[in-house]
């Protein structure tokens, strides 16, 4: 099996096109939420042209099983058309990067409920199964706070994150980590628990994420075992859950969420809970929960700005062995701005495209490797769809982005409107001024100059407009 390290010759058909293609299309036809989800995390691991055969990649085994179940039809179906003829299409866990599993080939559509929706008083389980958590850290080795790169927009969840991992249940706890998708919570929560394993080779230490809980809550259920659940989860010494929002809507989780919290912090044990906002901002989460994820620290991770972007390329590059030039590194990281896994997934592509090629990390062949992303940037960002997406942000209409109105929840979304019409599109300054119902270009600078200071020191500023960003790109 040939990988995407290996791109097919000239003529064939572009397998990353028909990716492209196939996230296109899902976009439109699912919701923001359900594509954000599902859809985004996935990623094209290989192609096998003599084979006619494409593997799909998920980031975890509950998202495996659900892609599997609900979204392999539309993914056949897609992928046919695109080929021009049948492919075989399997789908595998893929953990940063690594496929981890033998090629499944796609499972009939069989849709289910929601994981939760399998909860119910008499459900029993029909297999004789005993229930059993994987008693092991579930830590990834890699992830450490050496392979971290520091920059302003991460450094105090950073400094938070080691001080906690010298000091666990005593310092902050609960801590809770924020940020956009891709930012880099993941990494420093495993960082926080190899150096405590390191230190401490005992520690009762698990990693899980907000979805495997939930499924164990649901096994637990179903197998009457929850028992064996509450002592494994209250023993634990330090319990790292990865992206809680997923417990949204999913009430017998959050009850048992609340007493395994209880419990742990109660025994000095750490908690630390990572999301896409912060717990004020969750929705479907019972109060008293996110009063606790708040009452210890709450900090946020901020998306990467220029330099840090550079600087985690090139230390990527280099880790790989093909080291990239410092202007090669800026010109991908200003294409590249949403977030880090976006940077790593081009670095992949431009290192693909050297090996397979032989050649030296140019711009040029920088250019070329990522045609498709940097065509994809472009297409999606346009000023109207930046002015659309503050709007509906901030609940004003899109027409007032040209009115002439100007009471300040008016005034403002359009500043950073214009501001992120600046930073996103490669309009110039006039040409924004007319777009927004003809503003003079000093107008849209004031703007540019405005936002762009508040933003510097303003995290909650800064944070919405990284919302909007992702809302741009999904
Ligand atoms: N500052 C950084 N230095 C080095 N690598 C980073 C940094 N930030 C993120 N990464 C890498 O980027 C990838 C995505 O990061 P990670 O999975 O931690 O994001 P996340 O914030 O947990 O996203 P999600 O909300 O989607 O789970 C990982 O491979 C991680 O190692």
């Amino acid at each position: 099996m040939s990988n995407l390290q290996n791109p097919p010759t000239l003529n064939s058909p572009n397998p990353l096109g028909f990716w492209d293609d196939a996230l296109g299309m899902l976009a439109r036809e699912l919701s923001p939420q359900q594509f954000k989800t599902w859809i985004q995390p996935l990623s094209l691991v290989s192609y096998d042209e003599s084979e006619q055969s494409l593997i799909v990649g998920a980031p975890n085994r509950f998202k495996l099983d659900w892609i599997k179940k609900t979204f392999s039809d539309r993914f056949q179906e897609i992928a046919d058309q695109y080929f021009g003829h049948s492919v075989t299409l399997g789908f595998v866990l893929n953990v940063d990067g690594v496929a981890t599993q033998t090629v499944e080939v796609r499972a009939p559509q069989e849709r289910i409920e929601p994981q939760e929706a399998l909860i119910s008083p008499d459900s029993t389980s029909t297999e004789e199964q005993a229930f059993e958590i994987e008693d092991h850290s579930k830590l990834n080795p890699n992830l450490t706070f050496e392979t971290f790169v520091t920059g302003k927009a991460n450094q105090l969840a950073r400094a938070a994150s080691i001080q906690v991992a010298h000091n666990p249940g005593t310092s902050y706890n609960p801590m809770f980590l924020y940020g956009g998708v891709g930012l880099g919570k993941t990494h420093l929560i495993h960082a926080i628990g190899n150096h405590l394993l390191k230190e401490k080779p005992n520690a009762r230490i698990r990693y899980i994420h907000a979805e495997q809980y939930v499924s164990d809550v649901v096994r637990a259920y179903q197998q009457k075992a929850f028992d064996r659940f509450k002592r494994y989860y209250h023993s634990l010494d330090l319990l790292l859950i990865d992206d809680i929002q997923f417990f949204s809507g999913k009430s017998r989780t959050q009850e048992e969420f609340f007493y395994a919290f209880e419990a742990l912090l109660s025994n000095k044990a750490q908690v630390i809970i990572t999301s896409d906002t912060y717990p004020k901002e969750m929705a479907g989460i019972d109060d008293r929960l996110i009063s606790r994820f708040d009452s210890g620290l709450t900090v946020a991770i901020e998306p990467p700005e220029l330099e840090m972007r550079v600087a985690i390329l090139m230390k990527k590059a280099l880790i790989e062995g093909i080291p990239m030039s410092e202007d090669v590194a800026f010109f991908v990281a200003k294409h590249l701005r949403s977030n880090v896994r976006e940077l790593e997934g081009a670095l992949r592509k431009i290192l693909a495209f050297v090996r397979f090629h032989g050649k030296e990390v140019t711009i040029d062949v920088a250019r070329i490797a990522l045609k498709d992303l940097l065509s994809i940037q472009n297409r999606q960002i346009s000023v109207e769809n930046i002015q659309k997406a503050v709007a509906d942000f901030y609940s004003i209409k899109v027409a007032d982005m040209y009115s002439k109105r100007r009471p300040a929840n008016i005034a403002r979304p359009r500043q950073i409107a214009m501001f992120m019409a600046k930073e996103l599109t490669q309009k110039s300054l006039p040409e924004i001024g007319e777009l927004f119902g003809g503003r003079d270009h000093t107008t849209v600078l004031h703007a540019v100059r405005k936002i762009g200071e508040e933003r510097s020191h303003d995290g909650q500023l800064n944070h919405e407009i990284h919302v909007i960003e992702q809302t741009l790109k999904s």
